[in-house]
């Protein structure tokens, strides 16, 4: 689904990332740790094709980005949500699901699949400016749905959003997964990244390490030591 190969980017004179490699099955919650600042966000809008790599290659699908071939298949939820206020949900949904070349009643479907699925259709005609925190976090993780992408790039989907909430958000990426769709998400939770299938540690602008959770955990300790860690393994 993802492959990265020797992966460097920089800005201007500053190097963030440095021969990063790893690969992404289909149907695998992936989750992208480290510390602040150090390039997860970096490295979900390259895999995205918002930037072109410094070096190196980044293919999704098979195809190499920048690419819009792929941007249909992916679905991205950004750390700050991008929503119009003045509108509802619906109206949000319907404006992206169009840009998504949705239509007509496959459009009206889709809308109300995700607002169930993100439990918003009771405050769906509600414009957004009046919405909590992570009701926005909800609609936001909605239009990344809206339009079946076999991919989805969740930078910190659950920051700022209560423990219920968070329990509602994996048992539905749970359930994505389930029908086949891959996720790749950032965290700094620690259990959080403990339900992910496999973990990729940032680290000093490399990638330090990757394996399931209970690798890092037999290798460092912990996930929290994995992510602890200094020495560049
Ligand atoms: N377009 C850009 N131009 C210049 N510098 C940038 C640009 N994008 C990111 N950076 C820098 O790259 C570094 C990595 O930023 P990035 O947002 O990828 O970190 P992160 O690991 O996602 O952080 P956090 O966990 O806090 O979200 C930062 O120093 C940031 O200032």
């Amino acid at each position: 689904m993802i492959e990265v190969r020797h992966y460097s980017q920089s800005f201007g004179k500053k190097q963030v990332l440095q021969n990063v490699n790893f690969s992404i099955n289909k149907g695998e919650i992936a989750g992208l740790i480290g510390p602040s600042g150090l390039g997860k966000t970096t490295l979900i809008k390259s895999v995205i094709g918002m930037q072109a790599p410094t070096e190196g290659t980044l293919h999704v699908m098979g195809e190499k980005q920048p690419t819009l071939a792929v941007s249909k298949d992916i679905g991205y939820m950004a750390q700050a949500d991008a929503l119009y206020g003045d509108l509802t949900p619906r109206g949000n949904l319907r404006y992206f699901g169009k840009l998504y070349g949705l239509k007509n009643k496959r459009l009206t479907e889709r809308v109300e699949d995700v607002l169930r699925f993100t439990d918003l259709t009771a405050d769906a005609g509600r414009p957004v400016h009046l919405f909590s925190g992570g009701m926005k976090r909800r609609l936001s993780l909605a239009i990344a749905l809206i339009h079946e992408p076999p991919l989805l790039l969740l930078d910190e989907p659950t920051v700022g959003i209560d423990p219920k909430l968070k329990r509602a958000f994996w048992k539905e990426f749970e359930q994505l997964r389930a029908q086949g769709v891959t996720i790749l998400l950032t965290t700094h939770i620690m259990d959080e990244a403990a339900r992910c299938d496999r973990l990729l540690l940032i680290r000093d602008g490399r990638l330090m390490a990757g394996g399931t959770p209970k690798e890092l955990e037999e290798r460092f300790g912990s996930i929290e030591d994995a992510f602890m860690q200094k020495e560049q393994m």
